[in-house]
């Protein structure tokens, strides 16, 4: 029998396995953050204990670091300098770090003192996980995004969807859809309760990362390629699950609730508690309706909003920038609310600057800052005021998560940018 891909990237790190224990798996590359790391180095020291393999770990400040300074988020700046590739096993002391997953990696969060134990063994103990197979078949209609792939995807599997599991991303829309796309998607996979996501690699991924500072060079980089060429699940794997959605029915999504899960297309209306048959969701509806200050059966169209944050490791690259500044070019951020652009590393600002970008969204209105975390959640400079409605391209949308009181609707860039413009939700389609 064949392997799937997260099987062959496994087999390829385990040090140790007995079975029925954890597995001792070799790790390739350590991401490291401000919020949840200091506390491990400060471990290692009580410990007299030293890093491993210091080359293999990578540093960034963009949680707590207000936006008016330069910064970068780990999962943007890792990728854009080819700091992880196909093959590896990639973590991070934050959820997020599926997002590597895009390029092949298996990739996923630890906790602070599995941040210790990888810093000082570059190893890491880990049960395997059960696999899901999520093929994406047909084609997405014009100007839908992998943002709404991922929403759509969280919706139907619901926020606890993919417990236990490691996603594996396929079909012709994934393989439709460039490396930044694919990242948006790979880095929700948590938010649907997965483990990781990961998509194989492609010639797409391999003309990605051929120009990537820390990607091999010459010989090692043909080398490298034949095997990335290995990692995909063989035609005779078995998943534990296999899903599979028609992308051809996925609209614009909106989130209206306090999780992922609670997502509609954006001409949707504000659903009813007795829409779920599942009591627990009846009660999570009520609670969310209550929280976000909504009304069933309001049209999606018509809620009102205070602020648009474009921003976040989930859609904060070259790409979401672009698309958004296409909606926005030669209009008025609406006088209702206010907007801000927050690239998501000091790169991506510096590729919009050269290409205007950043006029485009100051003219319109919007605020221009350093690249960081931002609004994505409130644990900066940047934060939502009790009761205020923001429309944000980030992944999390649960009570307070981008300030007290403050109530959170996930969208794609595009959507994000439309919203800004209107003051209210609409399908962008509309605007273009
Ligand atoms: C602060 C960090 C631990 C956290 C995470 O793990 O995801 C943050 O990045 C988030 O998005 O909530
Ligand atoms: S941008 Fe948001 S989701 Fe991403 S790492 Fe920062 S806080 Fe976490």
């Amino acid at each position: 029998m064949g392997s799937t891909l997260y099987e062959k990237i496994w087999n390829a790190h385990v040090v140790r396995e007995e079975p029925g224990q954890a597995a001792i798996l070799y790790i390739d590359m350590h991401l490291v953050h401000e919020v949840t790391s200091p506390q491990a180095f400060e471990g290692l020291k009580l410990a007299g204990r030293k890093i491993r393999r210091p080359k293999k770990v990578m540093a960034t400040m963009d949680h707590n670091v207000p936006t008016r300074f330069r910064s970068g988020i780990v999962h943007v700046v890792a990728p854009e300098k080819g700091l992880t590739m196909p093959g590896m096993t990639v973590v991070c002391g934050d959820s997020h770090t599926a997002t590597h997953g895009a390029l092949g990696a298996l990739a996923f969060g630890i906790g602070t003192s599995e941040v210790e134990h990888v810093l000082a063994t570059q190893t890491l103990q880990q049960k395997r996980s059960k696999t899901m197979k999520i093929e994406f078949r047909n084609k997405l209609a014009p100007g839908i995004t992998s943002k709404d792939m991922i929403l759509h995807l969280i919706g139907t599997i619901g926020a606890a969807g993919g417990t236990g599991y490691v996603f594996e991303y396929c079909g012709e829309a994934v393989s439709d859809l460039s490396v930044e796309a694919r990242m948006t998607i790979c880095n929700m996979s948590i938010e649907g309760g997965a483990r990781a996501g990961m998509i194989a690699p492609d010639e797409k991924t391999i003309e990605y990362l051929k120009s990537r500072p820390y990607a091999p060079k010459g010989e090692l980089m043909d080398k490298a390629v034949a095997y990335w060429k290995t990692l995909k699940s063989d035609a005779d794997a078995k998943f534990d699950r296999v899903l599979v959605i028609d992308s051809s029915k996925i609209e614009p999504q909106v989130t209206w609730g306090t999780n992922p899960g609670q997502v509609t297309a954006v001409n949707g209306t504000i659903p009813r508690p007795k829409d779920f048959e599942n009591a627990n969701e009846r009660q999570a509806c009520e609670n969310a309706l209550q929280y976000m200050g909504l009304k069933s059966g309001t049209k999606i169209t018509d809620l009102p909003l205070d602020y648009v944050f474009i921003g976040s490791c989930t859609n904060s690259r070259i790409e979401d920038l672009r698309e958004a500044s296409r909606i926005v070019k030669g209009k008025k951020v609406n006088h209702a609310l206010s907007a801000v652009v927050v690239p998501g590393s000091g790169l991506v600002k510096q590729q919009a600057e050269k290409e205007g970008l950043d006029r485009i969204f100051k003219e319109a209105g919007f605020e221009w800052r350093e690249a960081g975390c931002s609004m994505c959640l409130a644990m900066n400079d940047d934060y939502l005021q009790p009761g205020q409605r923001c429309a944000s391209t980030s992944n999390r949308n649960f009570e307070g998560r981008q300030g007290k009181g403050g109530r959170t609707h996930l969208v794609s860039p595009a959507m994000a940018a439309a919203a800004a413009i209107k003051g209210r939700f609409v399908d962008f389609r509309e605007l273009v």
